[in-house]
Protein backbone atom coordinates (compact mmCIF):
# COMPACT_ATOMS: atom_id res chain seq x y z
CA UNK A 1 0.00 0.00 0.00
CA UNK A 2 2.75 2.54 0.75
CA UNK A 3 4.80 1.77 -2.83
CA UNK A 4 1.36 2.33 -4.60
CA UNK A 5 0.88 5.55 -2.44
CA UNK A 6 4.57 6.74 -3.51
CA UNK A 7 3.38 6.17 -7.15
CA UNK A 8 4.96 2.77 -7.18
CA UNK A 9 3.71 -0.26 -9.73
CA UNK A 10 2.62 -2.34 -7.51
CA UNK A 11 0.92 -5.37 -6.97
CA UNK A 12 -0.34 -7.66 -4.05
CA UNK A 13 -0.54 -11.06 -4.72
CA UNK A 14 -2.43 -14.05 -2.85
CA UNK A 15 -3.06 -17.64 -3.20
CA UNK A 16 -6.86 -17.27 -3.02
CA UNK A 17 -8.97 -16.58 -5.50
CA UNK A 18 -11.81 -15.30 -3.49
CA UNK A 19 -9.67 -13.50 -1.12
CA UNK A 20 -8.41 -11.73 -3.69
CA UNK A 21 -11.60 -11.11 -5.46
CA UNK A 22 -13.14 -9.61 -2.41
CA UNK A 23 -10.33 -7.22 -1.99
CA UNK A 24 -10.41 -6.11 -5.34
CA UNK A 25 -13.92 -5.53 -4.80
CA UNK A 26 -13.85 -3.87 -1.79
CA UNK A 27 -10.27 -2.34 -2.30
CA UNK A 28 -9.54 -3.31 0.82
CA UNK A 29 -8.25 -5.87 3.06
CA UNK A 30 -11.50 -6.40 5.44
CA UNK A 31 -9.79 -9.33 7.41
CA UNK A 32 -6.01 -7.41 8.67
CA UNK A 33 -6.57 -3.71 7.50
CA UNK A 34 -10.35 -2.85 8.22
CA UNK A 35 -10.98 0.79 7.22
CA UNK A 36 -7.53 1.64 5.18
CA UNK A 37 -8.60 1.69 1.92
CA UNK A 38 -6.11 0.30 -0.83
CA UNK A 39 -4.47 3.42 -2.86
CA UNK A 40 -6.26 3.36 -6.39
CA UNK A 41 -3.16 2.01 -8.46
CA UNK A 42 -2.57 -0.37 -6.22
CA UNK A 43 -3.52 -3.75 -7.92
CA UNK A 44 -5.12 -6.91 -6.60
CA UNK A 45 -4.39 -10.63 -8.14
CA UNK A 46 -4.47 -14.24 -7.92
CA UNK A 47 -2.08 -14.71 -10.25
CA UNK A 48 1.30 -14.86 -9.85
CA UNK A 49 1.91 -14.11 -13.81
CA UNK A 50 1.41 -10.63 -12.82
CA UNK A 51 4.76 -10.31 -11.00
CA UNK A 52 6.61 -10.55 -14.38
CA UNK A 53 7.65 -7.68 -15.18
CA UNK A 54 8.93 -6.84 -11.51
CA UNK A 55 12.40 -6.69 -10.44
CA UNK A 56 11.72 -6.87 -7.30
CA UNK A 57 8.82 -9.08 -5.34
CA UNK A 58 8.68 -8.52 -1.43
CA UNK A 59 7.96 -12.17 0.41
CA UNK A 60 5.82 -11.47 3.17
CA UNK A 61 4.52 -15.20 4.21
CA UNK A 62 5.20 -16.86 8.03
CA UNK A 63 8.44 -18.17 7.70
CA UNK A 64 7.26 -21.50 7.90
CA UNK A 65 4.91 -20.95 4.45
CA UNK A 66 8.70 -19.74 2.76
CA UNK A 67 10.00 -23.18 1.05
CA UNK A 68 6.67 -24.10 -0.44
CA UNK A 69 6.19 -20.38 -1.48
CA UNK A 70 9.17 -20.88 -3.37
CA UNK A 71 9.17 -24.46 -4.39
CA UNK A 72 5.75 -23.45 -6.06
CA UNK A 73 6.84 -20.44 -7.70
CA UNK A 74 10.72 -20.72 -8.23
CA UNK A 75 10.30 -20.23 -12.03
CA UNK A 76 8.86 -17.02 -11.51
CA UNK A 77 11.21 -15.55 -8.45
CA UNK A 78 15.00 -17.06 -9.23
CA UNK A 79 15.87 -14.21 -11.34
CA UNK A 80 13.88 -11.39 -9.16
CA UNK A 81 15.00 -9.23 -6.30
CA UNK A 82 13.64 -11.18 -3.47
CA UNK A 83 12.87 -8.95 -0.11
CA UNK A 84 12.43 -11.62 2.97
CA UNK A 85 9.61 -10.12 5.46
CA UNK A 86 9.84 -13.22 7.77
CA UNK A 87 10.61 -13.14 11.03
CA UNK A 88 11.08 -16.25 12.22
CA UNK A 89 13.41 -19.72 11.74
CA UNK A 90 12.22 -22.46 10.24
CA UNK A 91 11.66 -25.63 12.00
CA UNK A 92 13.32 -28.85 11.14
CA UNK A 93 16.38 -27.39 9.69
CA UNK A 94 16.52 -24.17 11.80
CA UNK A 95 17.47 -22.04 8.65
CA UNK A 96 16.84 -18.23 8.79
CA UNK A 97 14.92 -16.96 5.87
CA UNK A 98 17.13 -16.38 3.43
CA UNK A 99 19.01 -19.48 3.97
CA UNK A 100 15.61 -21.36 2.97
CA UNK A 101 15.59 -18.92 0.18
CA UNK A 102 19.44 -19.77 -1.41
CA UNK A 103 18.42 -23.28 -0.78
CA UNK A 104 15.42 -23.14 -2.90
CA UNK A 105 16.79 -20.44 -5.31
CA UNK A 106 20.50 -20.89 -4.94
CA UNK A 107 22.22 -17.53 -6.01
CA UNK A 108 19.32 -15.44 -5.83
CA UNK A 109 19.71 -11.91 -4.86
CA UNK A 110 17.88 -11.54 -1.26
CA UNK A 111 17.41 -8.45 1.35
CA UNK A 112 15.94 -8.60 4.31
CA UNK A 113 13.20 -6.38 5.60
CA UNK A 114 12.99 -5.98 9.15
CA UNK A 115 12.35 -3.83 12.31
CA UNK A 116 9.71 -2.99 14.50
CA UNK A 117 7.02 -2.28 12.76
CA UNK A 118 2.89 -3.23 12.62
CA UNK A 119 1.67 -3.44 9.13
CA UNK A 120 -1.37 -1.26 10.45
CA UNK A 121 1.17 1.06 11.21
CA UNK A 122 2.73 1.48 7.67
CA UNK A 123 -0.68 0.64 6.24
CA UNK A 124 -1.57 4.43 8.10
CA UNK A 125 1.47 6.37 6.69
CA UNK A 126 2.64 6.65 10.60
CA UNK A 127 5.97 7.51 10.72
CA UNK A 128 8.49 3.95 11.02
CA UNK A 129 11.87 3.22 10.60
CA UNK A 130 13.38 -0.25 9.24
CA UNK A 131 16.65 -2.29 8.66
CA UNK A 132 17.23 -3.30 5.18
CA UNK A 133 20.02 -6.31 5.57
CA UNK A 134 21.71 -7.03 2.45
CA UNK A 135 25.24 -7.37 0.32
CA UNK A 136 23.47 -7.07 -2.27
CA UNK A 137 25.45 -4.60 -4.85
CA UNK A 138 22.35 -2.13 -5.54
CA UNK A 139 21.33 -2.13 -2.23
CA UNK A 140 21.18 1.71 -1.89
CA UNK A 141 19.23 1.93 -4.94
CA UNK A 142 17.04 -0.45 -3.03
CA UNK A 143 17.13 1.55 0.43
CA UNK A 144 15.93 4.11 -1.65
CA UNK A 145 13.13 2.48 -3.73
CA UNK A 146 11.53 1.04 -0.93
CA UNK A 147 11.73 4.09 1.62
CA UNK A 148 9.01 7.04 1.64
CA UNK A 149 8.73 10.28 3.50
CA UNK A 150 6.84 7.98 5.91
CA UNK A 151 9.26 4.85 6.00
CA UNK A 152 12.98 5.31 6.37
CA UNK A 153 15.11 2.64 5.77
CA UNK A 154 18.59 1.87 7.49
CA UNK A 155 21.19 -0.24 5.78
CA UNK A 156 23.32 -3.05 6.75
CA UNK A 157 25.70 -6.13 5.50
CA UNK A 158 24.67 -8.11 8.59
CA UNK A 159 22.23 -10.00 7.08
CA UNK A 160 22.24 -13.41 9.44
CA UNK A 161 22.15 -11.16 12.75
CA UNK A 162 19.25 -9.04 11.01
CA UNK A 163 17.30 -11.50 11.28
CA UNK A 164 18.35 -13.53 14.08
CA UNK A 165 16.74 -10.17 16.26
CA UNK A 166 13.75 -10.50 13.95
CA UNK A 167 12.91 -14.55 15.12
CA UNK A 168 14.16 -14.33 18.38
CA UNK A 169 12.05 -11.33 19.82
CA UNK A 170 9.54 -13.25 19.16
CA UNK A 171 10.25 -15.74 21.39
CA UNK A 172 10.85 -13.44 23.79
CA UNK A 173 7.34 -11.28 23.15
CA UNK A 174 6.00 -14.86 24.22
CA UNK A 175 7.85 -15.12 27.40
CA UNK A 176 6.59 -11.48 28.60
CA UNK A 177 3.71 -12.03 27.58
CA UNK A 178 3.50 -15.13 29.86
CA UNK A 179 4.82 -13.65 32.29
CA UNK A 180 2.50 -10.36 32.68
CA UNK A 181 -0.80 -13.05 32.04
CA UNK A 182 0.75 -15.57 34.65
CA UNK A 183 0.17 -12.36 36.96
CA UNK A 184 4.60 -12.18 37.38
CA UNK A 185 4.89 -8.92 37.18
CA UNK A 186 6.50 -5.86 34.66
CA UNK A 187 9.58 -6.59 36.97
CA UNK A 188 9.80 -9.97 35.56
CA UNK A 189 8.94 -8.58 32.19
CA UNK A 190 11.59 -6.76 32.12
CA UNK A 191 14.36 -9.01 33.25
CA UNK A 192 13.32 -11.60 30.85
CA UNK A 193 13.40 -8.83 28.35
CA UNK A 194 16.81 -8.15 29.80
CA UNK A 195 18.00 -11.66 30.22
CA UNK A 196 16.50 -12.44 26.62
CA UNK A 197 18.74 -9.80 25.10
CA UNK A 198 21.28 -10.82 26.81
CA UNK A 199 20.55 -14.99 25.03
CA UNK A 200 19.83 -12.84 21.36
CA UNK A 201 23.70 -11.34 21.70
CA UNK A 202 24.94 -15.29 22.82
CA UNK A 203 23.41 -17.04 19.54
CA UNK A 204 24.08 -14.00 17.19
CA UNK A 205 27.77 -14.33 18.31
CA UNK A 206 27.59 -17.85 18.09
CA UNK A 207 26.29 -17.83 14.25
CA UNK A 208 29.35 -15.57 13.33
CA UNK A 209 26.95 -11.81 13.22
CA UNK A 210 27.84 -8.90 15.06
CA UNK A 211 26.43 -8.10 18.76
CA UNK A 212 25.90 -4.45 17.43
CA UNK A 213 23.47 -5.32 15.21
CA UNK A 214 21.29 -6.36 18.09
CA UNK A 215 21.20 -2.88 19.28
CA UNK A 216 19.99 -1.59 16.45
CA UNK A 217 15.95 -1.25 14.92
CA UNK A 218 16.46 -5.33 13.95
CA UNK A 219 17.18 -6.09 17.44
CA UNK A 220 16.42 -3.75 20.46
CA UNK A 221 13.74 -1.97 18.97
CA UNK A 222 11.77 -4.78 17.70
CA UNK A 223 12.36 -6.37 21.02
CA UNK A 224 11.04 -3.10 22.99
CA UNK A 225 7.51 -2.87 20.54
CA UNK A 226 6.85 -6.68 20.45
CA UNK A 227 7.31 -7.18 24.16
CA UNK A 228 5.26 -4.00 25.22
CA UNK A 229 2.54 -3.41 22.89
CA UNK A 230 -0.32 -5.60 22.43
CA UNK A 231 -0.79 -4.91 19.13
CA UNK A 232 1.94 -7.87 19.40
CA UNK A 233 0.36 -11.05 18.12
CA UNK A 234 3.15 -12.96 19.88
CA UNK A 235 2.44 -10.71 23.16
CA UNK A 236 -1.16 -11.79 22.80
CA UNK A 237 -0.20 -15.48 22.65
CA UNK A 238 1.98 -15.24 25.68
CA UNK A 239 -0.36 -13.23 27.17
CA UNK A 240 -3.25 -15.95 26.34
CA UNK A 241 -0.73 -19.43 27.61
CA UNK A 242 0.12 -17.12 30.66
CA UNK A 243 -3.44 -16.51 31.97
CA UNK A 244 -4.58 -19.79 30.94
CA UNK A 245 -6.92 -18.48 28.28
CA UNK A 246 -7.72 -20.14 24.59
CA UNK A 247 -5.40 -19.14 22.03
CA UNK A 248 -5.73 -18.22 18.22
CA UNK A 249 -5.45 -21.25 16.30
CA UNK A 250 -5.44 -18.80 12.92
CA UNK A 251 -2.91 -16.27 13.95
CA UNK A 252 0.20 -16.35 13.19
CA UNK A 253 2.57 -16.23 15.82
CA UNK A 254 5.80 -16.62 14.62
CA UNK A 255 7.83 -16.98 18.02
CA UNK A 256 6.26 -20.70 18.39
CA UNK A 257 7.97 -22.11 15.48
CA UNK A 258 10.87 -20.12 15.98
CA UNK A 259 11.58 -20.99 19.24
CA UNK A 260 10.72 -25.07 18.82
CA UNK A 261 13.69 -24.31 16.06
CA UNK A 262 16.42 -22.31 17.52
CA UNK A 263 16.22 -24.80 20.83
CA UNK A 264 15.97 -27.76 18.70
CA UNK A 265 18.92 -26.65 16.64
CA UNK A 266 21.23 -25.15 18.99
CA UNK A 267 21.89 -27.70 21.50
CA UNK A 268 25.18 -26.21 22.90
CA UNK A 269 24.34 -22.47 22.76
CA UNK A 270 22.91 -21.03 26.36
CA UNK A 271 19.77 -20.44 25.91
CA UNK A 272 17.53 -20.47 28.82
CA UNK A 273 14.69 -18.36 27.93
CA UNK A 274 14.56 -19.51 24.74
CA UNK A 275 14.85 -23.36 26.26
CA UNK A 276 11.83 -22.56 28.62
CA UNK A 277 9.69 -21.30 25.89
CA UNK A 278 9.85 -23.85 23.63
CA UNK A 279 9.53 -26.80 26.78
CA UNK A 280 6.64 -25.02 28.19
CA UNK A 281 4.59 -24.30 24.68
CA UNK A 282 5.42 -28.40 24.07
CA UNK A 283 3.81 -28.72 28.08
CA UNK A 284 6.74 -30.15 28.83
CA UNK A 285 6.72 -28.24 32.05
CA UNK A 286 4.10 -26.62 33.94
CA UNK A 287 4.69 -22.19 34.49
CA UNK A 288 5.85 -22.93 38.12
CA UNK A 289 8.55 -25.35 37.17
CA UNK A 290 9.95 -23.01 34.39
CA UNK A 291 10.23 -20.04 37.38
CA UNK A 292 11.87 -22.54 39.23
CA UNK A 293 14.20 -23.92 36.74
CA UNK A 294 14.87 -20.16 35.40
CA UNK A 295 15.54 -18.87 39.25
CA UNK A 296 17.07 -21.27 40.50
CA UNK A 297 19.97 -21.49 37.66
CA UNK A 298 23.57 -20.93 39.02
CA UNK A 299 24.21 -16.84 40.21
CA UNK A 300 26.06 -14.85 37.06
CA UNK A 301 27.91 -11.76 36.76
CA UNK A 302 26.03 -9.61 34.51
CA UNK A 303 29.87 -7.65 33.33
CA UNK A 304 31.23 -10.84 32.54
CA UNK A 305 31.68 -11.54 28.99
CA UNK A 306 29.59 -14.67 28.08
N1 LIG B 1 1.76 -8.09 10.36
C1 LIG B 1 2.77 -7.33 10.79
O1 LIG B 1 2.57 -6.28 11.41
C2 LIG B 1 4.20 -7.73 10.48
C3 LIG B 1 5.20 -6.79 10.64
C4 LIG B 1 6.50 -7.14 10.35
C5 LIG B 1 6.80 -8.42 9.91
N2 LIG B 1 5.81 -9.31 9.77
C6 LIG B 1 6.19 -10.66 9.33
O2 LIG B 1 5.61 -10.96 8.08
C7 LIG B 1 5.42 -12.37 7.98
C8 LIG B 1 3.98 -12.62 7.56
O3 LIG B 1 3.16 -12.10 8.61
P1 LIG B 1 1.71 -11.51 8.36
O4 LIG B 1 1.39 -10.61 9.47
O5 LIG B 1 1.58 -10.98 6.97
O6 LIG B 1 0.89 -12.85 8.50
P2 LIG B 1 -0.61 -13.12 8.07
O7 LIG B 1 -0.97 -14.39 8.71
O8 LIG B 1 -1.43 -11.91 8.30
O9 LIG B 1 -0.51 -13.29 6.50
C9 LIG B 1 0.26 -14.29 5.93
C10 LIG B 1 -0.30 -14.57 4.54
O10 LIG B 1 0.50 -15.61 3.97
C11 LIG B 1 -0.39 -16.46 3.30
N3 LIG B 1 0.23 -17.77 3.13
C12 LIG B 1 0.53 -18.67 4.12
N4 LIG B 1 1.06 -19.77 3.56
C13 LIG B 1 1.08 -19.57 2.22
C14 LIG B 1 1.49 -20.34 1.11
N5 LIG B 1 2.00 -21.57 1.28
N6 LIG B 1 1.34 -19.83 -0.13
C15 LIG B 1 0.84 -18.60 -0.30
N7 LIG B 1 0.43 -17.80 0.70
C16 LIG B 1 0.56 -18.30 1.95
C17 LIG B 1 -1.63 -16.50 4.16
O11 LIG B 1 -2.74 -16.94 3.42
C18 LIG B 1 -1.75 -15.05 4.57
O12 LIG B 1 -2.45 -14.31 3.60
C19 LIG B 1 5.73 -12.96 9.37
O13 LIG B 1 7.01 -13.53 9.34
C20 LIG B 1 5.71 -11.74 10.27
O14 LIG B 1 6.58 -11.89 11.39
C21 LIG B 1 4.52 -9.00 10.02
O1 LIG C 1 2.42 -9.06 15.66
P1 LIG C 1 3.78 -9.67 15.79
O2 LIG C 1 4.09 -10.11 17.18
O3 LIG C 1 4.03 -10.72 14.74
O4 LIG C 1 4.83 -8.49 15.50
C1 LIG C 1 4.78 -7.82 14.28
C2 LIG C 1 6.12 -7.19 13.99
O5 LIG C 1 7.14 -8.17 13.92
C3 LIG C 1 6.52 -6.14 14.99
O6 LIG C 1 7.71 -5.51 14.54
Amino acid sequence: MVMAQNGRDTTLWGRSGDTMAQMMALRENTRHLPGMPFPDCLKVSDDIDQIQNKAVVLLAVPTQSLRSVLESHASRLHDRMLVVCCKGMERGTGHSATEVVEAVLPGARTAVLTGPSFAADIAAGKPTALTLATNDPEAEGLQALLSTPRLRLYLTNDVVGAQLGGALKNVIAIAAGIAIGAGLGESARAALMTRGFAEMGRLVAARGAKRETLFGLSGFGDLVLTCTSTQSRNLRHGLAVGAEQPIDPAMTVEGVMTAHAVAEASSGDDLPVTRMVSALLKHQVTLAEAIDALMSRPLHREDAPD
